[in-house]
């Protein structure tokens, strides 16, 4: 999908000086106290679950806990079970209208990532399954502990990371899914949790085909 992203009015929103990526981030797109009533609400009021995928033949919680909302088409496959979405709960609703007016760009899901400590987290990896489209633009919004987020550049290894402040928005959209993996270091300070949310555009056309790739 071509993304109007740079074409639109999105005064606080900074490209990022990524190499063959299109990556850009506003660190106070919430503000912190409606960030921070945002996460107790969605902790409280989510359906969380506790995901597991198979390593080596092993079943492995992964390091979170998570929830996936949207459209009623936006089915994914989670080791093995075809999942259906949550509706969109009416807080993650305002949130997702809110970046389709100010991106340009469609959402339609979204999936909420609960790091409830330092030692959760999410490794490298692209968001490039099929049915998220050629270009897919991905609205990323962070409550809560501020966590390192890495970027790897494919061609040549190069690693960039950045802080995700809580009540920050970080779009990542072009060829970026291409180029680049990207994840969330664990680390060993005692931190409070994180909720992370990612906003994306499933296809109606595309999503039959394929699903969602487990992350570890
Ligand atoms: O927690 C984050 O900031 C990253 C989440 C992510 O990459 C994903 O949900 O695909
Ligand atoms: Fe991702």
């Amino acid at each position: 999908m071509q993304s109007d992203l740079f074409h639109t009015s999105t005064p606080g929103l900074q490209a990022l000086p990524l190499k063959d990526a299109q990556v850009s981030y506003q660190p106070d797109w919430l503000s912190e106290q409606a960030a921070s009533t945002l996460i107790t609400q969605l902790q409280q009021s989510l359906p969380w679950r506790q995901d597991t995928i198979k390593l080596y033949g092993k079943s492995v919680s992964i390091p979170r806990l998570q929830s996936w909302h949207g459209a009623p088409h936006c089915e994914y496959t989670y080791s093995g079970l075809r999942m259906k979405p949550h509706p969109m709960p009416e807080a993650l609703g305002a949130l997702q209208q809110r970046l389709t007016d100010e991106l340009g760009a469609p959402f339609n899901c979204v999936l909420a990532n609960w790091y409830r400590d330092g030692q959760d987290g999410m490794g490298l990896h692209a968001d490039d399954e099929p049915e998220l489209g050629e270009e897919p633009v991905i609205a990323s919004v962070s409550l809560g502990a501020e966590r390192k987020f890495s970027f790897k550049h494919l061609p040549t290894g190069e690693r960039t990371d950045i802080q995700l402040e809580n009540g920050s928005l970080l779009v990542m959209a072009g060829q970026t899914q291409r180029f680049y993996h990207h994840g969330l270091s664990k680390t060993r300070k005692i931190i409070d949790g994180r909720i992370n949310l990612t906003f994306r555009y499933i296809s109606p056309d595309l999503c039959k085909y394929t699903s969602l790739s487990n992350h570890n």
